[in-house]
């Protein structure tokens, strides 16, 4: 399907969540960057994260109608599948317009009615699969796909061995370009550059457990002045946060910054996570896998603690694959209301180990993953 111009025509589909959709973005660049004349159209489904986030890149998006399966009540799941053949049928029309040369899909609803639709048109497709444990839709679209860019070891369980390339994940551009100066970094969130600093993640949208531990923790926080803590928490849980804090100051307090208690910086979304690294001596996180793989490129050392609510448990596999190595520290989500604070005290006052952790995942990086996967992408255009 080469067009008369011989502009490269890129489709990139996915998302849903920030782990599909960062690594998206990052492909989509490194695109640009070896072919500044490529096109690449984004599709999506309404309503969700990327229909914002996308464009916010600067690349244009169309939305599919998809929605995602209740696995638990299949009954209800009639109204899902005249969506999804609504959106192989709007897929095909996408398609026929764009006549892309090839399709990328990075996971999520839409990746599955686009790419199943751009394979039965012809056209070749990749897949990247971010985590150690693949998804149901990765799983289906494989047969069809003539590549398959994977970040851990293992995975042809679940594909065909000779169309798996191990890549890693794709980490955005702008956090590994250029260094932030640690001490701009935690006056940035207005703390204090001579203190030890932690920063809790909770993965793109937020994470319950993590949010209600240190919730119940906050006492234990003022008691430890000398640690300094980033929270975010989510959108969703933000409000709950902000009148925990109240509560315990008896001070009325405002998002999106949080500050009420000196050596505590609550937000619900971290725009600059560049400088959240930089400040950070240790990391608390959910074990999402694009989470990960920017733990590893940047060498922090961190306390895993796996969201037991995902699909197929894919964030424990996730974080055992470097717990196996030493080069992360594990909590269980039921054990982490008793144990997460006090393991992060210890270990954010241990030198020793911060660097050994540190050591440890940093040989776990795959770096340039946007360029590898964006090089495999232009060579499947004939
Ligand atoms: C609940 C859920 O379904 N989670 C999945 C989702 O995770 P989730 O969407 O949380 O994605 P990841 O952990 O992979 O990545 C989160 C991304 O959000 C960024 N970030 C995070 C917080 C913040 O305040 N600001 C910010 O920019 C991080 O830097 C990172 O780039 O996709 C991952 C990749 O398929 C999966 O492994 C996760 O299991």
């Amino acid at each position: 399907m080469e067009t008369k111009n011989n502009k490269p025509r890129i489709i990139i589909s996915g998302g849903g969540t920030g782990g599909h959709i960062f690594p998206a973005v990052s492909i989509a660049n490194a695109i640009k960057e070896l072919r500044p004349d490529a096109e690449i159209l984004f599709v999506g489904a309404e309503g969700r994260m990327e229909m914002q986030r996308v464009p916010d890149a600067g690349y244009k998006i169309i939305g599919l109608p998809v929605a995602g399966f209740d696995r638990k009540h299949l009954w209800k799941n009639f109204a899902v599948l005249v969506k999804l053949a609504r959106s192989q049928w709007k897929a095909r029309s996408i398609i026929k317009q764009f006549r892309p040369q090839v399709a990328v899909g990075v996971g999520g609803y839409a990746s599955g009615p686009t790419l199943k639709t751009a394979g039965m048109m012809g056209v070749p497709t990749l897949i990247q699969e971010q985590n150690s444990y693949a998804g149901v839709t990765n799983k289906l679209l494989a047969k069809k796909a003539c590549k398959i860019c994977v970040a851990y070891e293992g995975m042809e369980k679940f594909f065909p061995a000779e169309k798996i390339i191990m890549t890693g994940n794709p980490v955005r551009q702008n956090l590994l370009g250029h260094a932030v100066a640690h001490e701009e970094a935690v006056s940035y969130f207005s703390l204090n550059p001579s203190k030890k600093t932690i920063l809790i993640l909770g993965g793109s949208l937020g994470a319950r457990t993590i949010n209600r531990t240190l919730t119940a923790g906050l006492d234990v926080i003022r008691q430890n002045p000398d640690i300094q803590f980033i929270w975010q928490t989510g959108k969703i849980y933000i409000d709950q946060v902000r009148d925990a804090i109240t509560a315990a100051t008896g001070e009325a307090v405002h998002h999106p910054h949080i500050n009420a208690i000196p050596n505590l910086y609550v937000t619900d979304f971290i725009k600059d996570m560049a400088k959240a690294y930089a400040a950070a001596d240790l990391v608390i996180s959910r074990a999402g896998a694009g989470s990960i793989s920017e733990f590893c490129l940047l060498h922090k050392p961190v306390i895993l603690v796996p969201s037991p609510n995902v699909a197929e448990d894919h964030q424990t596999k996730n974080a055992l694959a470097l717990v196996d190595k030493d080069a992360a520290i594990y909590v269980k989500d039921a054990e982490a209301e008793e144990k997460l604070l006090p393991a992060a005290l210890d270990t954010v006052k241990d030198s020793d180990k911060l660097k050994e952790l540190s050591n440890n995942i940093a040989r776990l990086a795959l770096p340039d993953s946007a360029t590898v996967i964006a090089k495999e992408v232009l060579k499947l255009i004939k």
